[in-house]
């Protein structure tokens, strides 16, 4: 099938280059040129553990070219799909405006009815508006509605984009026409004949409010353990042991249940918001998802107040915060909960070094000379006062304790996201603030 994607970045970017796997001519279109022109090179300008193979590989297959043109894009397709960014406006309610232009967009440069699919994350009857909107603007060009609109909201983790497009858990198709699921079944066929995953086809509105209420629950899960956390740190009891017993049971599950500094991206945070912002406009008070958020809010806190417990003053001390990113395996760092860190001890006055696998470049853009970039994971903690985890970088877990020991100025260790063994950083006679332990 001829397939357009609208926005290649985290999402569209790995619709594309997985479609293509399966079969499918693709053509994927942005406004960002600079961003195209990398991808002409066959380069993918972020960090995503085997994209650059798999968008290579489509390219040289022939199945994958990318064009700033809208009408090259979507002249001729059976299904577009929209992933342009949904940010938080200030209020915390979703930005429509880039689905909008890019459903317009559909609407000027469709040479045929197409099939126009939802894969950013949207609110609850945005499709219907979508189909609205397309009606509006065909009838003014004295024209009949022929597109159909679908929602297939997308489950991508970073860092597993690849692995979790090629092999969903998955797959969540809602169309209002059986037309429409005709095609959207055709297309996933191929996926489905390698990978055995549910296929769940609904209506558009069910299928828009899964990937919320996915979401909210799961960040949910997060703040939960991290209240159980603050009650191991006032009790004695180990949250870790909590979490994998609690794990056991297959009602409940071990996922999502690692108690840290909380959840960040540009997922959860927002899409919490949107979900309460959402059900607010339609009169009910999801005062549940405003307790997850305050309580990620504390956890993002958590490490300061530890220094502050272990340091007394820290404006005059040097800290070493190890990993940037929202999450290992990714150089994405919007909403990642190092940066309320980074930005308190940067605002107390102390010296921080930095130390990220991948995110360097952009902490530079962020802080400036504010912070210091250091190359190694050694260079930040050496000499420093204390040290500050802040993503579960794998290459963290093997400096062992003893090297802290010795690297460090003062023994100090603020283990946010539990990379080290609380005992045996205790044995080395270090000073020890470690999530969920006393
Ligand atoms: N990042 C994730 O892990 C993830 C996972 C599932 C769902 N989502 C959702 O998918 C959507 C996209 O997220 P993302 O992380 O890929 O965003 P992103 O910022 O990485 O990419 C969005 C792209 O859309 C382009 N764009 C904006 N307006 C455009 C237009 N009118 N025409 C063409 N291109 C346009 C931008 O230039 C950018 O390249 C969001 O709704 C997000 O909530 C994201
Ligand atoms: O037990 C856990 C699991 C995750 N996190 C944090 O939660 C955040 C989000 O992590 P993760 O969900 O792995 O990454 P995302 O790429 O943001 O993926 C989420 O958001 C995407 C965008 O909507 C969805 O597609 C995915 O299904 C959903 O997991 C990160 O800061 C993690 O450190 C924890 O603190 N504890």
């Amino acid at each position: 099938m001829n397939v357009a994607v609208i926005g290649v970045g985290h999402v569209g970017l790995v619709t594309a280059a997985t479609m293509a796997k399966i079969g499918h001519n693709v053509i994927g279109f942005d406004i960002d040129e600079s961003k195209i022109e990398s991808l002409r090179t066959g380069v993918v300008p972020f960090h995503e553990p085997g994209l650059q193979e798999l968008f290579v590989e489509g390219m040289e297959a022939g199945r994958i070219r990318v064009t700033t043109e809208a009408a090259e894009a979507l002249g001729d397709v059976d299904v577009v799909f929209i992933c342009v960014g949904t940010p938080r406006k200030e209020d915390g309610s979703p930005n429509l405006s880039y689905v909008q232009a890019a459903a317009a967009m559909v609407s000027t440069h469709a040479t045929r009815p197409t099939v126009v699919v939802e894969k950013s994350t949207v609110p609850v009857q945005t499709g219907e508006r979508i189909r609205q909107a397309l009606t509006l603007q065909a009838q003014s060009r004295g024209e009949a509605l022929a597109h159909d609109v679908v929602s297939n909201p997308e489950f991508l983790k970073e860092g597993t984009a690849v692995e979790d497009t090629l092999y969903p858990d998955r797959i969540v198709v809602g169309a209002d026409s059986p037309a429409a699921h005709g095609v959207m079944r055709r297309l996933y066929e191929p996926q489905l004949a390698n990978h055995d995953c549910p296929y769940v086809a609904t209506d558009v509105k069910t299928a828009e409010l899964i990937k919320h209420a996915s979401n909210a629950f799961l960040a949910t899960k997060i703040s939960f353990i991290n209240a159980v956390a603050r009650i191991c740190e006032a009790t004695g009891a180990d949250v870790q042991t909590v979490a994998d017993a609690m794990g056991h049971d297959v009602r409940i599950g071990r996922h999502f249940l690692n108690a840290g500094l909380g959840y960040g991206g540009s997922c959860f945070p927002k899409d919490v918001e949107a979900f309460i912002h959402i059900a607010a406009d339609i009169g009910y008070d999801f005062g549940m998802l405003r307790e997850t958020e305050r309580i990620n809010r504390e956890a993002k806190r958590w490490p300061i107040g530890q220094l502050r417990r272990l340091l007394w003053n820290i404006g005059d001390k040097t800290i070493a915060v190890l990993g940037v990113s929202f999450k290992p395996h990714t150089d994405d760092i919007r909403d990642a909960p190092a940066l309320e860190v980074i930005d308190a001890l940067v605002a107390e006055g102390s010296t921080v070094r930095v130390h990220d696998p991948v995110a360097l470049p952009h902490v530079a853009e962020r802080w400036g000379r504010s912070v210091v970039l250091c190359e190694t994971a050694e260079d930040a903690v050496r000499g420093a006062h204390a040290v500050v985890t802040c993503t579960e970088w794998p290459e963290y877990g093997k400096i062992s304790p003893a090297q802290l020991a010795d690297w460090l100025e003062f023994p100090v260790v603020v283990d946010a996201r539990k990379v080290w063994d609380v005992d045996e950083l205790t044995a080395q006679g270090l000073n020890v603030a470690s999530v969920g332990r006393q």
